[in-house]
């Protein structure tokens, strides 16, 4: 295998003399943008992973989100309804000319979102660096995080265009058939990709796809990302907008690519699928857990925050997950 080319299951990070006495003192709070939270993870802005209810409990529990553009017109409300809570608000749109508009509605209205994601499944295009400098004329206060890419040279173009965060993975996501229908993308090496993009980027990186286990986390943290993104292990909860539907004494929730004919309601450039992922309960459970992992994490890698884990050395061990480990 070329050293250069890996995935998370190929990776173990070595570990180093531990500096604390308990795992409760490591910090895995991360500053991103304007605000810190809790742990440097962030469901997707997909329609099966966030809704306003799940939004309203991430804001107020610190964790950090980001809502979904599949239903343009609640966006404007959306903000008011969180700045009516003393909460934050962050949006996705997209870069056709009625996404531009609607920026400017809300600068007209004075409703700023802190945050502001441009989600289009090709990032690295004039499109997107429109739309940021659009952002940026007219809500100069948001926070802009652009994507998606999967190279280093993207990553600067969408810095100098004004980016404040840059969200990296094209096609390793678990609905996604890019890789497939395409040929292209980061599917299969999105770890090693995103160590590329990271060479490049004066700015945070939001790792964005194949999250698997929750260690992948520490995996991402250590290759660059300052945020990593998950669709398919945060989309089972009770809180998530997913239907639940039960096979064989088995419960399931729908999980959808955002690029999938369930989303887009037409079979036209389709590069994502529909599919099932089991339940599991309160996402708070899953959260608090992936804290915790966090923590040991932060523990092995001898440091006692988060970004003590971007220090470690690492060996590149095909297959040893798959091979060994499973849970
Ligand atoms: N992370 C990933 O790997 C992927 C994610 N997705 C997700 O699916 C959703 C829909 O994405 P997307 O289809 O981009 O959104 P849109 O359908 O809103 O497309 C955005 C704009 O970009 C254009 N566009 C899209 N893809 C390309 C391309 N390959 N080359 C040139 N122009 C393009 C579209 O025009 P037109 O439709 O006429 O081409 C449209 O004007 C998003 O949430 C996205 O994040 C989708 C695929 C991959
Ligand atoms: N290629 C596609 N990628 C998609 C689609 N819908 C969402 N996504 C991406 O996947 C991640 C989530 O990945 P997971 O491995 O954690 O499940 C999400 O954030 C998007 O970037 C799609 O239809 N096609």
């Amino acid at each position: 295998m070329n050293p250069e080319v890996f995935d998370y299951e190929d990776i173990q990070l070595i570990p180093n003399k531990c500096i604390i006495e308990s795992r409760s003192e490591a910090d895995t709070s991360v500053k991103f943008g304007p605000r810190t939270f809790k742990i440097p993870v962030v469901p997707a802005n997909m329609e099966t992973v966030i809704n306003d209810d799940l939004a309203v409990w991430l804001a107020q529990h610190e964790y950090f989100y980001i809502m979904h553009r599949f239903q343009p017109e609640k966006r404007h409300d959306f903000v008011k309804m969180m700045h009516g809570k003393d909460l934050f608000a962050s949006i996705s749109v997209g870069v056709k000319q009625e996404e531009l508009d609607f920026i400017q509605e809300l600068a007209a209205a004075n409703d700023v979102p802190e945050y502001i994601t441009i989600d289009i499944a090709h990032g690295h295009s004039n499109s997107v660096i429109r739309m940021i400098q659009h952002i940026k004329k007219y809500l100069p206060d948001s926070f802009v995080i652009a994507g998606n890419v999967g190279t280093p040279e993207a990553v600067r173009e969408l810095e100098n265009a004004g980016a404040d965060a840059t969200k990296v993975g094209i096609g390793p996501g678990k609905a996604c058939i890019t890789k497939l229908k395409t040929g292209f993308g980061t599917g299969g090496w999105q770890l090693a990709a995103l160590r590329l993009c990271s060479k490049a980027a004066s700015k945070p990186l939001i790792a964005d796809g194949g999250i698997r286990y929750n260690g992948d986390i520490a995996k991402s943290i250590r290759f660059g990302a300052t945020m990593v993104m998950i669709g398919s292990l945060l989309a089972g909860h009770q809180q998530s907008p997913g239907s639940i539907i039960k096979i064989d004494g088995k419960t399931y929730k729908q999980y959808w690519g955002s690029a999938s004919e369930t989303q887009k309601g037409a079979y036209r450039n389709v590069e994502g699928k529909q599919m099932l992922v089991p339940y599991r309960g309160d996402i708070a459970d899953t959260l608090s857990e992936m804290q915790q992992d966090l923590q040991s994490s932060i523990s092995y890698a001898g440091g006692s925050k988060l970004m003590d884990i971007r220090l470690v050395d690492y060996v590149v061990v095909k297959n040893s997950v798959l091979n060994g480990d499973s849970y």
